[in-house]
């Protein structure tokens, strides 16, 4: 098989993790047979730099022109005195708009190895922490309109959040569907005690699991999810949730299995062209360092191997070797325990290509 892939490397650790996943993909390739070639995408902090925008337009046509697109992150303090619509995150709201890419999939899903770096209660973590957050990706407030001005003698900000139906019917259909393929189990996450958007968000899930009476399904307040997240996760199969509060949920997810630099995602639209990135950021405080835990952007590779170009066998040959560094007992800083090797970025890479 033969695929362009459009390779965003970004700010802070970015370049450092991806470098790691297109080792992988590249020995993924010479095992299979596949030929992968790779476009150099500047966006965030670096095209601000290089070009003056966080995306420029004709990087965005390169993305569009991929099979596929893989990202590090964004973002850093070189940047962060910058207005809001300059900034290097802009960058990254921009492409997942363009890329009409409304369903973001953010696994939380405990790897056994590293059940002694979460930090619940050993009780809890042996019941399972296994689920999906199916996050909105280009609507709410993320998306609304966003002003400063003067207003009284003080300055006055205001963020606008709105929501229409066929967006959250797409992503509710999304959540039902990956639960049919689950465990049958869909909580629509939102906060309908206070917000219209929420209301109408809870009508249209209502309105949808009529649609799939297969499915289980609850409603639950964000600030309750929060709190069950870290008191009961193994209640969750698939958490369907808007923009901002499947942000906040996914990181707080993450950190339940361990470290949030283990974490995949997937973002997808109408077509089988993706954005595939780690959901954590540039970690500015150990970037260039070699620290970086590589394994949340090498797992990325392998679901847009699998959701992107149908490769099951060659995504599941990724996460076995990830499997055998664990079991190795090799981690990186964020997820070092008692008994374990300590290993830099690079060294996690090394070894994950060797057990491919
Ligand atoms: N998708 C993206 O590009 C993305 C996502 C989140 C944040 N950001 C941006 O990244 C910058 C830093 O944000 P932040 O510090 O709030 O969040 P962050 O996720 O970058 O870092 C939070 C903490 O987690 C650690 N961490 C994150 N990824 C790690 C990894 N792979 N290995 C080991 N440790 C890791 C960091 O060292 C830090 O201590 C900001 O500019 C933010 O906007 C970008
Ligand atoms: C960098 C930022 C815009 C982004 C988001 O909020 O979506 C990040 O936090 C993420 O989780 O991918
Ligand atoms: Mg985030």
């Amino acid at each position: 098989m033969e695929k362009q892939i459009a390779v965003i490397r970004g700010d802070g650790i970015g370049p450092e993790i991806v470098d790691q996943a297109l080792r992988v993909l590249d020995a993924v390739a010479e095992k299979y047979g596949h030929t992968f070639t790779y476009t150099d995408v500047d966006m965030g902090g670096i095209a601000i730099d290089k070009w003056g925008e966080p995306l420029p337009a004709a990087m965005l046509d390169k993305c569009l022109a991929a099979d596929s697109v893989l990202l590090g992150a964004v973002g850093g303090p070189k940047w962060d005195g910058l207005p809001g619509d300059k900034r290097p995150e802009k960058g990254l709201l921009a492409l997942r708009a363009g890329m009409g890419l409304y369903a973001n999939n953010r696994p939380a899903k405990l790897w056994p190895q590293l059940a002694a770096a979460s930090p619940l209660k050993p009780e809890i973590v042996e019941k399972g922490i296994d689920f999906i957050v199916v996050r909105e990706l280009i609507g709410g407030v993320y998306f609304g309109s966003h002003t400063t001005a003067e207003c009284g003698g003080e300055q006055k900000a205001t963020d606008v959040m709105s929501y229409a139906e066929h967006e959250i019917e797409r992503i509710g259909r999304i959540a039902f569907e990956t639960a049919r393929k689950r465990r049958n189990k869909v909580t629509s996450v939102d906060k309908a005690n206070v917000l219209d958007t929420s209301r109408l968000w809870r009508k249209v899930m209502h309105r949808l699991a009529e649609e799939y009476p297969d499915v289980e399904y609850a409603d639950m307040l964000v600030d309750n999810t929060a709190m069950q997240i870290v008191k009961a996760p193994s209640q969750f199969d698939v958490v369907v949730t808007e923009n901002m509060f499947g942000d906040i949920l996914s990181d707080e997810a993450s950190m339940i299995t361990g470290s949030i630099g283990m974490i995949p995602s997937s973002s997808l639209g109408e077509g089988s062209r993706g954005l595939y990135e780690p959901i954590h950021g540039s970690a500015p405080d150990i970037a260039g360092q070699n620290k970086a835990n590589p394994i949340g952007t090498i797992l990325s590779a392998a679901m847009m191997l699998k959701y992107s170009f149908d490769l099951d066998e060659e995504a599941a040959a990724i996460e076995a070797a990830v499997n055998k560094a664990l079991d190795a007992g090799l981690r990186t800083g964020d997820m070092m325990a008692e008994g374990c090797t300590l290993v830099s970025c690079s060294e996690m890479g090394d070894a994950i290509l060797k057990n491919l």
